[in-house]
């Protein structure tokens, strides 16, 4: 799925129109219907009251409608509609004409000198006050209603985008002036700016609602951003055929683990074996022999002479794909082993992560032996030493774009929506996941999974995109059975069959 900055949403919306054809009006229909079941979804029970923004723009178009709505499905309903602007949208004011006060729907009108009526706490607001019509930061009135609404101690359900909320950079925007959701549901296609970390607090829980936008223009208007879906992940997935046998799948080789850091590479090995490697050679420092026996009874292991740092290798030759990284400590031996490695495995496919990546931002020289299309995974304290600072997410993605380019490399920006940037310039933003994830070894199972799909033949691409989405399913998967809390690097790789198994079923639909 693509992200679209808001002027192309526009287009797209008016491509919907001319050529599905629909009236606009049976299209914001469609969409307030489309919210509206996603709003009865979290509120089952028809005694919640709603008490709903609505401006005079498209956002507050749906407002009105999706109030009708829900005063139909016998929930009470009072509508606050802010007139700003003379300028109410024509389907706005077809909606406002559609509004039939009853017992169950009350309207009252808003002008700026009014006095805003007190909402009761329990009553869950829905904000149509602004949606992505939105350019500049709100003026003092609107400014005015989002402190009043953030400070009700209401839920607060947002409608496309939270109200002042700019659809890309709010770089320049007031953070006072934009509401603080609970839940956002965005219409059809996800925002940049709902995906960025320092949205959070805007955004809280995002759904995504399809309200049937015309599939061609999906299709052709141009992005370089993408949301990775089920849809996209399954289609990655490569069939295991009947006369194959575990050579087929490669053999993959991890250098891992340190004394004090076995756990790493024991978590990277499962996870390896989980995804489907034919044959996995994890490399330990000397003396860790059994205890990754024991572990990891799959593993075949390559002991190195020395107890402490990495100092040798086998031949990279018998390998397909090559991980570096978890638990292997930065001593200066350990970074001389890793440079030669790098020199010798040029044109191997390979992952870096965690302290390979500590070795690469303290010796940047090494950057420039990097093989082609390696794949890197950094948090976002790695990259930053890697790449330099940000002062906002939009600058932290212009890094991102410059680092992949000029390094060749794929990015894997670990986070709540991880993000994989392609040297080529395109981006895609991971949909699963939780926070019960940013946990102890959750990172080094992402190396495993992804080392495991470069082994058996997926492209750098590929197995950058389908390995973050397997670990957050497998993540979500495990939230779901354990609770977030109890979620532990372990339990990510105990779900990634049911992740794997998820994804054939909708393959397989
Ligand atoms: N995508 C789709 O397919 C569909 C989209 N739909 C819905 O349409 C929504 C977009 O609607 P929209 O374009 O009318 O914009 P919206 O945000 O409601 O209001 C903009 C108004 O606010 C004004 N304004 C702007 N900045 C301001 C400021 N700082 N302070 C004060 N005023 C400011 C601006 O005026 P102007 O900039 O001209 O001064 C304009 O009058 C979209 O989010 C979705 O909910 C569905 O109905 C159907 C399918
Ligand atoms: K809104």
């Amino acid at each position: 799925m693509k992200i679209f900055p808001a002027e192309l949403v526009k287009a797209i919306d008016q491509y919907t129109i001319a050529n599905e054809p629909i009236a606009s009006i049976d299209l914001m229909e469609r969409a307030s219907m489309a919210v509206t079941s996603k709003v009865m979804e979290l509120y089952p029970e028809s005694n919640q009251e709603f008490s709903i923004f609505a401006g005079s723009g498209n956002n507050g178009g749906d407002g009105l409608a999706i109030a009708r709505m829900l005063s139909q499905q016998g929930y009470r309903t009072q509508i606050y509609f802010i007139q700003t602007t003379p300028s109410t949208t024509s389907d706005t004011a077809i909606n406002l004409g559609r509004i039939v006060p009853s017992e169950n729907l009350t309207i009252e009108t808003l002008k700026p000198e009014a006095v805003i009526p007190y909402v009761t706490p329990e009553t869950v607001i829905i904000d149509t006050l602004f949606g992505s019509g939105v350019n500049r930061p709100l003026d003092a009135f609107n400014k005015h209603m989002v402190e009043y609404i953030n400070d009700s101690g209401c839920t607060i359900i947002s409608v496309d985008l939270p109200s002042g909320l700019m659809a890309e950079d709010n770089s320049t925007n007031d953070p006072d002036a934009i509401i603080r959701a609970d839940y956002t549901i965005t219409l059809e296609l996800p925002k940049l700016a709902l995906l960025l970390p320092e949205n959070e607090q805007y955004v809280g829980e995002l759904s995504i609602v399809p309200i049937g936008l015309h599939p061609k223009a999906l299709e052709g208007f141009p992005s370089n951003m993408h949301f990775i879906t089920n849809e996209m992940a399954s289609k990655m997935l490569y069939k295991r055929r009947k006369f194959a046998h575990k050579g087929t799948f490669g053999h993959c080789y991890l250098i891992a683990g340190s004394q004090k850091m076995l756990g790493a590479a024991i978590l990277s090995s499962k996870a390896c074996m989980k995804t489907g490697a034919g044959l996995l050679t994890t490399h330990i420092p000397a003396g860790l022999q059994t205890a990754l026996n024991i572990a990891v009874p799959e593993v075949m292991i390559d002991q190195d002479s020395n107890t402490e740092c990495f100092t040798q290798y086998s031949s990279i030759t018998n390998y397909d794909a090559i991980g570096v990284g978890p638990g292997l400590g930065t001593n200066t031996t350990t970074i001389a082993t890793l440079a030669q490695l790098l020199t010798d495995a040029r044109r191997m496919p390979m992952v870096i992560d965690a302290d390979g990546l500590n070795i690469l931002a303290y010796n940047k020289e090494l950057l420039k032996t990097l093989p082609k299309f390696a794949i890197l995974t950094p948090h976002p304290k790695e990259f930053e030493r890697l790449a330099g600072s940000w002062n906002n997410d939009i600058e932290k993605i212009e890094r991102l774009y410059q680092f992949a380019k000029e390094h060749s490399a794929y990015i894997v920006l670990k986070g709540a929506h991880t993000i994989v940037a392609s040297p080529d310039g395109r981006l895609w933003f991971a949909s699963v996941g939780n926070p019960g994830m940013a946990t102890a070894g959750s990172g080094d199972v992402l190396t495993g999974i992804i080392l495991s799909l470069l082994g058996q033949g997926y492209s750098p691409e590929e197995a950058s995109i389908l390995g973050v989405h397997l670990h957050g399913l497998a993540g979500d998967i495990a939230a779901k059975e354990e609770s977030q809390e109890a979620l532990i690097a372990s339990s990510i790789v105990d779900s990634i069959g049911r992740a794997f198994k998820f994804l054939w079923e909708i393959r397989n639909l």
